[in-house]
């Protein structure tokens, strides 16, 4: 992440009233960024290994070149996912202002979600350069992976409910807040509106967007125990019963462990970025 211009003001320093997270009112301070911390280079690519003066150079001006290409990079994504579901958003909002119900959306914007939620599987790639947690992104990624391929587009009898345009209005604010936030962050110039919102609205979206998941899951069920989808029966050659059923009750029952890892983490990045950053007395 590149470095915030010294002058910037702080974040989280005595602000207006209006801001949710001020300081003791003290005389005015200022932050410095911690510079952001280059992806963690392997030694032979940062040249700290052995090797003579011109290994090392190159093996810094490769990861330099490396850095370069996976910024631009990053910014691309981000900006495109920022967009992609900016226009999940209107197109969700356009259908219902012009048709005045829910019925319907899924099956309009159901192309550009599967491509913009499966794109995002790259983001399991991304922990190699960005500093977070390829666990943590991988559950999140396989939940909306799963919620989109073998819950929605597999059983369109529930394509309809509430709780899949539940799940998909809150996916939708969360991920232009997330997107824009890196694509900002990345740029340098980073909106203290956005960090908030980052930081702040997953507090109710996380939870509603699960309750939001786990009702389409449970409307799901009637339909995979009347049809025996995805499901394996015995006997047969191999010897092996699968009951896609019984797979979605241990579904639903996996959110209880694992939404509170996520959701933790969340918070932990939470006192990072709004609370955590190092402030320090301005030089005069
Ligand atoms: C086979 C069946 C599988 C089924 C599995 C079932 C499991 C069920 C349990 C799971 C339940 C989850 C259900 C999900 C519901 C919803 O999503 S509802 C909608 C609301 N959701 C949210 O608010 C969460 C949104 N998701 C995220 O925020 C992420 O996916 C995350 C991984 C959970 C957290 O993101 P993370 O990146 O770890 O935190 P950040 O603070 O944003 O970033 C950390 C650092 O990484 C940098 N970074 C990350 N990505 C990028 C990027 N693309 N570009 C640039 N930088 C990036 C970021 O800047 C931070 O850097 P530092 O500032 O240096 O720390």
């Amino acid at each position: 992440m590149g470095r915030a211009p010294e002058s910037a003001p702080a974040v989280g320093a005595a602000p207006s009233s209006s801001s949710s997270f001020s300081v003791p009112p003290r005389a005015p301070v200022y932050l410095r960024l911690e510079p952001a911390r280059e992806p963690m280079a392997s030694s032979e690519e940062d040249g700290a290994g052995n090797g003579s003066v011109e290994e090392k150079e190159s093996g810094k001006k490769a990861h330099r070149r490396r850095g370069a290409v996976t910024t631009a990079w990053l910014i691309f994504y981000n900006i495109a996912m920022t967009a992609g579901w900016l226009v999940l958003a209107i197109a969700m909002a356009r259908f219902y202002l012009e048709n005045g119900t829910h019925k319907g959306i899924y099956k309009s914007i159901q192309k550009t979600l599967k491509f913009f939620q499966t794109f995002a599987l790259l983001e399991i790639v991304h922990c190699a350069v960005v500093h977070t947690s390829v666990l943590v992104t991988g559950v999140q990624v396989s939940s909306r992976i799963f919620m989109v391929w073998f819950i929605t587009h597999s059983i369109k009898q529930i394509q309809n409910e509430e709780s899949v345009i539940l799940f998909l209005v809150v996916w939708t604010v969360t991920e232009i807040t997330r997107y824009s936030f890196y694509t900002f962050n990345m740029l340098n110039h980073l909106p203290y509106f956005i960090k908030w919102a980052r930081y702040n609205f997953f507090i109710i979206l996380y939870p509603v967007g699960v309750v939001g998941e786990l009702l389409t899951i449970y409307a799901a069920l009637p339909y995979v125990k009347r049809s025996g989808m995805f499901s394996v029966r015995l006997p047969n050659k191999y010897n092996v019963s699968f009951d896609y059923y019984y797979f979605l009750l241990i579904v639903m029952a996996s959110y209880v462990p694992m939404f509170p890892q996520l959701y933790f983490h969340m918070l932990r990045q939470r006192r990072k970025v709004l609370h955590g950053e190092v402030i320090v007395e301005k030089d005069d």
